[in-house]
């Protein structure tokens, strides 16, 4: 018991050969030194406390100080892919089986071999999380069904495969329409896995007791098909390059394309939304740049041009600064109708852009003079008069909620 004692009372023991009065001294300053480690630890344990819970709100303050980077054009093009040509092969029924039941002192058990599974099939699946069609591949190959097995063992089926597509794609085949996924979750079914082959127990009739049949499973279905993505807006900015279509959009939403005084600045059709006080909020696409001449594949050509095709609505965008510009009115109409004809038919508005120079004022009474709908004069740069545009913009959206949208026999899309 004392020899544990002593053994407890460690190194506060006092050597025997130590007087008393420098023992007690050393003794002293040794728990001073522990209780100031100690002190010492609580005190960084408390800054690393508070270091640890103020690190987290003060990232998040950063984080939402940072601005969102303006991906370029180029980047953009890279990223924003609008159609894809895709070959999807279904997954092949797995074999039949052919076995026979096998127990001691039962001769004739029968045959007992398992059916294969089925293939898995590919579908397209709309998600409104995906922007582009880019991910995908161009080959897309279903899982097998597996092999039946002896004791009536069936072969798993194949996992069907989805492929998120953006709300907005057209599946096509050699050119016809197959379908149009416009809604978040609509699922098509592409192409049909291959049937599971039988096994020898579903050939067994009253007329063979013992059939030795199997078959092997169906191949998949087969399939090329073209995904084409057609942005969904409510309006859709159209005219020439450098008329300041990207401008307005900047102007009166909250979408940030690319501005430059060189022509076609805009590459891939970039979607703002104007956002009103009742929580409406409309949609509208910047375009590309069209030409006189597009149709014939001239500029950047028409391809673009099936953005337009979603739009219920469109901008024609006028450079008013610009020598006679009822004249490139008449040329997008022109454009437009040779892609689709009937397509400037639909109702839109007259922007007449870059008020703020002298020379679009000195033009603006004969344009308004010379068409028949409403021009409406803005700047996109100085933001005058960008209030009335808003205002026409909302006017063609309720037109378009109460009886335009209702006509297409769909329902009118929301953002
Ligand atoms: N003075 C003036 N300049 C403008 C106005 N709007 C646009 N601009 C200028 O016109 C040039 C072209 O503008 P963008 O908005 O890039 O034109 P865009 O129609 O999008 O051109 P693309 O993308 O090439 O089709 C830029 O230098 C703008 O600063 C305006 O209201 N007034
Ligand atoms: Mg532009």
């Amino acid at each position: 018991m004392l020899a544990t004692l002593s053994r407890f009372q460690g190194p506060l023991r006092r050597p025997p050969d130590r007087p008393l009065g420098l023992w007690c001294f050393l003794a002293e300053k040794k728990l001073t030194l522990t209780a100031c480690y100690i002190l010492q630890a609580a005190r960084r344990l408390q800054v690393l406390g508070r270091y640890v819970s103020t690190f987290a709100p003060l990232q998040a303050k950063v984080r939402a100080q940072q601005k969102k980077r303006n991906v370029s054009e180029k980047k953009l093009s890279r990223y924003f892919v609008d159609h894809r040509c895709v070959r999807l092969v279904a997954g092949s029924g797995g074999k039949g089986a052919c076995s026979f039941h096998s127990e001691p002192r039962k001769e004739w058990g029968g045959p007992d071999g398992g059916n294969g599974g089925d293939g898995g099939s590919i579908s397209f699946k709309a998600d409104r999380l995906v922007k582009s069609l880019a991910q995908l591949v161009p080959v897309y190959m279903a899982e097998d069904g597996e092999s039946g097995g002896s004791k009536n063992c069936y072969g798993r089926n194949g996992r069907p495969t989805f492929i998120c597509v953006p709300v907005g794609t057209v599946v096509k085949e050699d050119g016809s329409t197959l379908v149009d996924l416009s809604e978040h979750g609509q699922v098509y079914l592409a192409v049909f896995g291959g049937s599971g082959g039988k096994g020898n127990r579903f050939f067994l009739s009253n007329e063979n007791r013992a059939p030795m049949t199997s078959t092997s499973g169906t191949e998949g279905q087969e399939r090329v098909l073209h995904l084409e993505l057609r942005t969904m807006a409510h309006a859709g900015l159209v005219g020439f390059p450098n008329a300041g279509k990207s401008s307005l959009l900047r102007a009166i939403s909250n979408a940030k394309p690319a501005v430059a005084a060189y022509p076609f600045t805009t590459l891939n059709p970039h979607v703002g939304i104007v956002k009103y006080r009742d929580h409406e909020q409309v949609a509208v696409a910047d375009i590309p740049g069209i030409i006189q001449g597009a149709h014939l594949n001239r500029g950047l050509g028409i391809s673009f041009l099936r953005h337009i095709e979603r739009c219920r609505f469109l901008l024609f965008v006028l450079d008013a600064s610009s020598p006679e510009p009822w004249n490139q009115l008449q040329h997008l109409r022109y454009e437009l109708d040779q892609y689709e004809p009937g397509l400037s038919q639909r109702p839109h508005a007259i922007v007449a852009n870059k008020i703020d120079l002298h020379e679009a004022r000195e033009n603006l009474e004969t344009l308004k003079s010379r068409v028949t709908q409403r021009v409406i004069p803005v700047s996109a740069l100085t933001g005058h008069n960008t209030e009335e545009l808003i205002l026409h913009l909302r006017e063609l959206y309720d037109g378009y909620l109460h009886g335009d949208g209702s006509t297409e026999g769909g329902k009118p899309t929301r953002w």
